[in-house]
């Protein structure tokens, strides 16, 4: 059986964005949990032939360990997956000034800065999933405290539930399936396309980005995101990674890339159907 390579354990918003995929592709794939990205990003391609992690939140940007890896590596992006997150927080300690410490993932703790200040000094221990935090918490009861996805205890086991300790209400994250093996997928199937791209050059001059950007705006392709990463080979040397509308196989999109390929290096990390919004019933 194909297997799905995704940050565990059971419970994480990664977990959430793989169910999605396999039930949107209709696909068989057992889920796989690991530790932590890094190891997710090891196995697929090795043990696993697809994962799912986050890429970018609504308010905290991208989530650089997998975008360096993206940027670098063979993988192909086959599909994104937008989720809603919300996150609560959550103690057995009723008067917060007591609580000395607070489990909560690496990328949760940004996105829930402004309720964080609010505690004071308490000990932040930064954790590799929410679920690992949850667990944390449910070892150590004792004035401590975890910053948890809102779907994942049960209310009345803790004395303090504060809900929707996101800074932002609307608060969102992306997903990327990652494939070892390009997936053909009929163009016809979907009609709102997404491809991405890293632009790289390795001789810095002026004007290059407004070239590269000119290609696309002149065959009124629209970009829906630019980044630079730097190369970590020589400081001031940057890959661009550009999401455009559209498929590769498009005209106007394969003319601009082919024009960008005189000029630059370009990668291309595959087109796959713009997400929809995911709205969470009652039943999850
Ligand atoms: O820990 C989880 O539940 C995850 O799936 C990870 C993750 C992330 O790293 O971005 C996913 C969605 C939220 O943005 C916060 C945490």
């Amino acid at each position: 059986m194909n297997k799905l390579a995704t940050l565990g354990p059971k419970g994480t918003f990664s977990e959430s964005a793989s169910l999605k995929y396999i039930t949107e592709n209709k696909t068989s794939h057992e889920i796989e949990y690991f530790s932590s990205i890094k190891q997710v990003l090891n196995a697929v391609g090795d043990s696993n032939d697809l994962a799912v992690l986050p890429i970018e939140n609504f308010s905290e940007g991208f989530v650089s360990i997998v975008l360096d890896h993206l940027i670098n590596s063979r993988l192909t992006i086959v599909s994104e997956i937008l989720l809603p997150i919300q996150f609560s927080f959550i103690s057995n300690t009723v008067d917060l000034t007591k609580i000395e410490e607070l489990f909560v993932q690496f990328v949760a703790e940004g996105q829930c800065s402004e309720f964080i200040d609010t505690l004071g000094t308490t000990h932040i221990t930064s954790t590799q999933s929410n679920i690992e935090s949850l667990n944390r918490l449910i070892d150590k009861p004792i004035n401590s405290a975890a910053i948890v996805p809102s779907d994942s205890f049960v209310h009345s086991d803790y004395n303090t539930v504060v809900e929707n300790v996101n800074d932002y209400k609307n608060n969102q994250t992306r997903f990327l399936a990652l494939s070892k093996e390009r997936i053909a997928v009929d163009i016809n199937t979907h009609s709102n396309w997404k491809t991405s791209l890293v632009v790289h050059d390795d001789h810095d001059r002026p004007g290059l980005l407004a070239e590269v950007l000119t290609s696309f705006a002149s065959r009124k392709v629209n970009l829906t995101s630019i980044i630079s990463r730097p190369t970590k080979v020589e400081f001031g040397q940057y890959n661009f990674l550009i999401d455009i509308q559209g498929h590769f196989a498009d005209q106007a999109v394969a003319e601009a890339i082919a024009e960008i390929n005189k000029v630059a290096k370009v990668k291309n990390m595959g087109s796959y159907p713009a997400a929809k919004v995911y709205l969470k019933t009652a039943a999850g």
